[in-house]
């Protein structure tokens, strides 16, 4: 046994062996850049920064070139006028095709296709780079299945981007289907599926590819029998930010659901039934490769031992607002933006990716003028006749005795009927019409490449509307000018928008001095006068 200690310590002497506690002090706050991470994506953080440089020379020499592209599709690009492929396009192919032309129709289930969601500027190909690998991919299939959904906003777009597919596809036996409800729902049921007296198992579809609005791709979804996504292997949700807010029926729930094979009861009797089908859904659904919104995102999903993949891609403006992007259900996204690294990976190195990041073509020209309520008519005929057109004159505007001929102007709008609306399109196309005075309805996603001039009469009142218009010129490279005609009380609010978006410095702030008017005046009076008259008459 241990001897006691001879001393016992005194009180004051055990007291000094106690343990002294730190003073409370305050741990120090989170970074912003900490917080501005927090509970973000980490896919999102790493995305990948494509060089808009970062074009790539089509060649004609092997069978598949590095990108993927087979000899028939470069082939066909070629007839195009289409020599070399973008930066978006080559940063995409490579991740979207298979590496081997044997692979095509499968993933492994340990290594299924992740979903896509590309950020690139207005006019830089987002189009292109997801027909093409569609294209690829299913230009080797047998049977006719419905393997590429299409999804987008409004009916020009879906004619726009069907048009893209009726070209490019040109030639290579896949069948392309619309549904917008421009026909009636039979005439599109009889289009889409086959067989539609009694349910087949599988469904049955008369097209490989469908482009389409989300109210209709609903319609058929309930009311089509025989119309089945459970054979998709790409999902695009082409002006991702735009269709995820729209909640209209949860169609994207509904929609990502169809994906998944249905069930079947397990009675003694179907047993065989259910194992066939699921090895055989397993199977399709291990291959599906879906492209979502955002014009490229590219995901994958595992249920019930299937997997699927959908990529998406997104339109100029990614959004990033995490409840957005959770509504997708993405999973393990690749995320690629294509601009200037130093403009994106600016401020705390995440800025640009995380934050809304608004993307403008490089060739496009901006400018404001500030001015007065009453005079941005007189403005836009300014505009019009020194910065367009009259100083402007070409041999294609000179009329059969060297006269200039005058410019057409004709109103775009939701008000006209789809008929309407798609001739007038068509006329602006061939430059029978000069001027096309638009709601906003046309501001995004439309392409017409010979825009050279955006006129902004009102000012947009977000960022998002502002990059949208704009980018209705300078595509593909071209060079283009975008006009914003500011009130004077809007003009606080206008600079605040750029400022905030860090593209005030990019727009050009003109001054149009009274004197460079002048000419200008004789025209709008008469103008006024006429208009007067008109709105004058007794109905
Ligand atoms: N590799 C290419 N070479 C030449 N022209 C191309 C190429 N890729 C696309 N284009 C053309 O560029 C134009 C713009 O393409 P697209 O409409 O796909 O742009 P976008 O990125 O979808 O624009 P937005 O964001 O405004 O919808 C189209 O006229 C298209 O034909």
């Amino acid at each position: 046994m241990e001897a006691l200690p001879s001393t016992v310590p005194t009180r004051q002497e055990s007291l000094a062996y106690l343990p002294s506690f730190p003073l409370p002090s305050q741990p120090a706050p989170p970074s912003a850049s900490v917080l501005y991470l927090q509970g973000l994506d980490q896919a999102l953080i790493e995305a990948e920064i494509v060089d808009p440089s970062q074009v790539r020379k089509l060649t004609m020499g092997q069978e598949r070139d590095s990108l993927g592209l087979s000899f028939k599709t470069r082939q066909r690009l070629a007839q195009l006028g289409i020599s070399e492929l973008f930066a978006v396009q080559t940063a995409l192919l490579p991740f979207l095709l298979p590496s081997s032309p044997f692979s095509s129709g499968l993933y492994l289930p340990h290594g299924p296709p992740r979903d896509v969601c590309v950020s690139a500027p207005t006019g830089s190909g987002k189009t292109l780079a997801y027909v093409l690998p569609i294209l690829e991919v299913l230009s080797s299939r047998i049977v006719t299945r419905l393997r590429a959904l299409v999804v987008l906003p409004t009916r020009d777009l879906v004619s726009q981007v069907r048009e893209t597919f009726d070209v490019v596809c040109k030639g290579r036996g896949l069948k392309i289907g619309i549904a917008t409800g421009q026909h009636s729902f039979a005439q599109e049921q009889a289009q889409l599926v086959g067989e539609s007296s009694h349910r087949l198992e599988g469904g049955q579809s008369k097209v490989d590819i469908l482009i389409c609005t989300p109210g209709r791709l609903m319609d058929h979804l309930h009311g089509t029998p025989n119309f089945t996504l459970q054979h998709l292997r790409f999902l695009i949700i082409d002006e991702a930010d735009r269709l995820v807010t729209q909640t209209f029926q949860d169609w994207l729930a509904q929609v990502l659901a169809a994906t998944q094979p249905s069930p079947i009861p397990p009675t003694p009797m179907s047993h065989r039934r259910y194992r066939k089908s699921h090895s055989m859904t397993h199977y399709l659904l291990h291959g599906s490769h879906s492209l979502v919104l955002f014009r490229r995102l590219e995901r994958t999903s595992k249920k019930r031992r299937n997997h699927h993949a959908r990529s998406s891609c997104s339109p100029a403006t990614l959004t990033r607002d995490p409840s957005k992007i959770a509504a997708l259900n993405l999973r393990n996204t690749k995320y690629f933006v294509v601009g200037d690294e130093g403009q994106i990976r600016g401020g705390d190195g995440v800025d640009g990716v995380v934050g809304e990041a608004f993307a403008f073509p490089e060739s496009l020209k901006e400018h404001m003028i500030v001015c007065d309520t009453v005079r941005k008519p007189l403005m836009l005929l300014y505009l019009i006749h020194v910065h367009f057109v009259v100083f402007k004159l070409s041999e294609a505007n000179l009329g059969a005795g060297g006269k200039p001929q005058p410019v057409v102007a004709h109103a775009y709008s939701s008000d006209l009927s789809g008929g309407e609306r798609k001739a007038i399109l068509e006329k602006f196309r061939n430059a029978d019409i000069g001027i096309l005075v638009c709601s906003d309805l046309i501001s995004r996603g439309i392409d017409i490449s010979h825009v050279s001039h955006v006129v902004s009469y009102d000012s947009p009142l977000d960022m998002r509307k502002y990059v949208h218009r704009v980018g209705r010129t300078a595509r593909a490279g071209r060079a283009g000018d975008a006009w914003s005609l500011v009130e004077e009380q809007e003009a606080r609010y206008f600079k605040q928008m750029l400022s905030g978006a860090n593209h005030l410095n990019q727009v050009t702030k003109m001054k149009v001095s009274e004197k460079i008017l002048v000419p200008f005046m004789s025209h709008y009076n008469f103008a006024l006068g006429q208009l007067k008259e008109v709105y004058g008459r007794q109905p």
